[in-house]
């Protein structure tokens, strides 16, 4: 059975009093109620700090993306080291706004996924078209790509510590979600294109997240597609009460 993920993705969000005011009204929650594992990915400067007040919790961290280097001349820059030394389970990597805005190549993405299974991350892989490419009818095409160009240089036996999350573009803090058929549509091919590439076996393991505008009104119907096996959180998992609803949605 596959594992069931509700992730929450903080992007540039919370300044230290924030993060740990947002954390403490999570821990209030009582997730044991959802069969979902719940993931957080506060930004870097946050990530200590909420490790250090995670100890008793089953909340697991991820930091929102890593470097490819091992350590360097590379100004600003976190290494896989670094995050490990904090805590970090997950490692969020090639999330849209990191192709689109900081201009990450499949290349680069494909670096990071390397440098992460080294360090025994997990990594949550994220692939997903744009709204033009979606008219177009290229989707399928698109992130078979992404797949193909990012992640397919990883073994089968390293794939179960991946997780892939598809996310359209389009449906990105737009207020505008994937159908619950279009999201089921996408993650039978991308399971497809997992059983093509390595096993039916692999393809059953793999969990795969939808994100893109996920709210507690729309939760429950999205993650009770049959190959939706949770979410990836973005504006949403800011609010503790959201967040939690979206939990509970399984
Ligand atoms: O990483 C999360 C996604 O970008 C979704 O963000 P959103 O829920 O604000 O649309």
């Amino acid at each position: 059975m596959r594992t069931q993920i509700v992730a929450g993705n903080w992007k540039m969000n919370c300044n230290l009093d924030e993060a740990l005011h947002l954390l403490n009204d999570l821990k209030l929650k009582d997730f044991s109620k959802s069969n979902a594992e719940v993931i957080i990915a506060p930004p870097y400067t946050n990530l200590y700090p909420i490790h250090q007040n995670l100890k008793d919790s089953s909340i697991k961290i991820s930091s929102q993306n890593i470097n490819e280097n091992e350590e360097g001349a590379f100004t600003g820059e976190i290494s896989p080291d670094m995050l490990k030394s904090v805590g970090v389970e997950y490692v969020i990597i090639g999330h849209s706004e990191r192709r689109a805005i900081y201009n990450e190549t499949n290349d680069v993405l494909a670096k990071k996924v390397t440098a992460s299974l080294k360090h025994d991350f997990k990594i949550m892989f994220c692939i997903g078209e744009k709204l033009e490419q979606r008219k177009a009818d290229k989707h399928f095409d698109i992130v078979k790509e992404q797949l193909e160009k990012g992640l397919f240089h990883v073994s089968a036996s390293d794939m179960k510590n991946v997780v892939i999350a598809y996310e359209p573009v389009w449906a990105i803090g737009t207020g505008e979600t994937a159908s619950p058929e279009q999201a089921q549509e996408i993650h039978e091919y991308i399971r497809k294109v997992l059983a093509e590439k390595y096993s039916q076996d692999v393809a059953d393991q793999t969990s795969i997240l939808y994100g893109g505008s996920v709210k507690p009104n729309n939760a429950k119907e999205i993650f009770a597609k049959k190959d939706v096996d949770g979410g990836l959180i973005g504006g949403a998992s800011l609010d503790a009460k959201s967040f939690s609803e979206i939990v509970m949605s399984f």
